[in-house]
């Protein structure tokens, strides 16, 4: 947990509709400068929609009450009409093929992603060292399949922090990688985040991931947020009956793989 606990992201009583349907149902959410939040939560239960009204993008979802201050910045989700949406809120796709076009060289993308980021036409030799800074090597004239997934989940995560965000959303970070390579990609951004004071939003049905990486998580179910604490605190006495359940279910997944270590180490 970072030194500075000022609270950057405060959103109160979130309630959002697509058609009749109740998505979200009155979300609340605090976010300290610095620290890292998990949202848990199965299929359904309205993550990415919450996402997206925290980047002012709420269509086709309907607000219908809920108040967001974040960084100076207020958003009243009851007349969205002539808002600005939050700035210095960064967004990183779960899979590297909906970030990339993979017939433009990844030096085309990457200077693209500065002129549109950051409003300059010429890039500048500054943003080299954020390269090097998530272990990532020269792009030559390299196209993207030329690239590990890893590597190119890394340059998106490096375009995202171009704009030097607060705030970093990460949507199922690790779903499109194998495990090492998702370590290595989360380690990457723990390390930025602490070095510049950037909080990190993960967004995951990992809660092994969660007690990770995340100081802090929220779970979700069926458009509410069942539980939100200290993670250690939160999987160790989990106190909704869903909470339980994912609590449970994570046990149960831990289990029978070391038993099916110890199994096979007995062979
Ligand atoms: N375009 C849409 N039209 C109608 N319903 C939608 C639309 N997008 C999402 N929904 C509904 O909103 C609810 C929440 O969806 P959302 O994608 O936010 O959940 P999620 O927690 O991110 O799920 P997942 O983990 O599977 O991505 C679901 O019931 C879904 O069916």
């Amino acid at each position: 947990m970072p030194s500075d606990t000022k609270t950057l992201l405060d959103l109160n009583n979130l309630s959002v509709r697509i058609g009749r349907q109740v998505i979200l149902n009155d979300v609340s959410l605090k976010i300290r400068s610095g620290e890292c939040v998990a949202i848990v939560g199965g299929s359904g239960a309205g993550k990415s929609t919450l996402l997206r009204c925290l980047m002012g993008l709420t269509r086709p979802a309907v607000p219908f009450s809920g108040l967001l201050a974040f960084d100076g910045q207020e958003m009243d989700f009851s007349s969205l009409e002539r808002q600005q949406k939050p700035k210095r809120i960064a967004y990183v796709p779960q899979n590297p093929d909906q970030g990339f076009d993979p017939l433009k060289r990844l030096r085309w993308q990457w200077q693209q992603a500065f002129r549109v980021i950051t409003g300059r036409m010429n890039i500048s030799q500054v943003q080299e060292p954020l390269l090097e800074e998530l272990g990532l090597k020269p792009f030559g004239a390299c196209f993207p399949y030329e690239w590990s997934r890893g590597m190119q989940q890394r340059l998106l995560l490096a375009m995202a922090l171009m704009g030097k965000p607060r705030l970093l959303i990460l949507d199922e970070p690790t779903s499109a990688l194998d495990p090492l390579i998702a370590a290595q990609v989360l380690r990457a951004v723990k390390k930025y985040a602490e070095m510049h004071n950037v909080a990190v939003l993960i967004v995951t049905h990992d809660l092994s991931l969660a007690a990770r990486y995340a100081d802090r998580t929220t779970i979700m179910n069926t458009g509410r947020v069942v539980e939100f604490g200290e993670t250690s605190h939160l999987l160790s006495a989990p106190q909704s009956d869903y909470g339980q359940l994912l609590v449970n279910h994570r046990d149960w997944i831990t289990k029978d793989l070391g038993q099916l270590s110890s199994s096979i180490a007995a062979e």
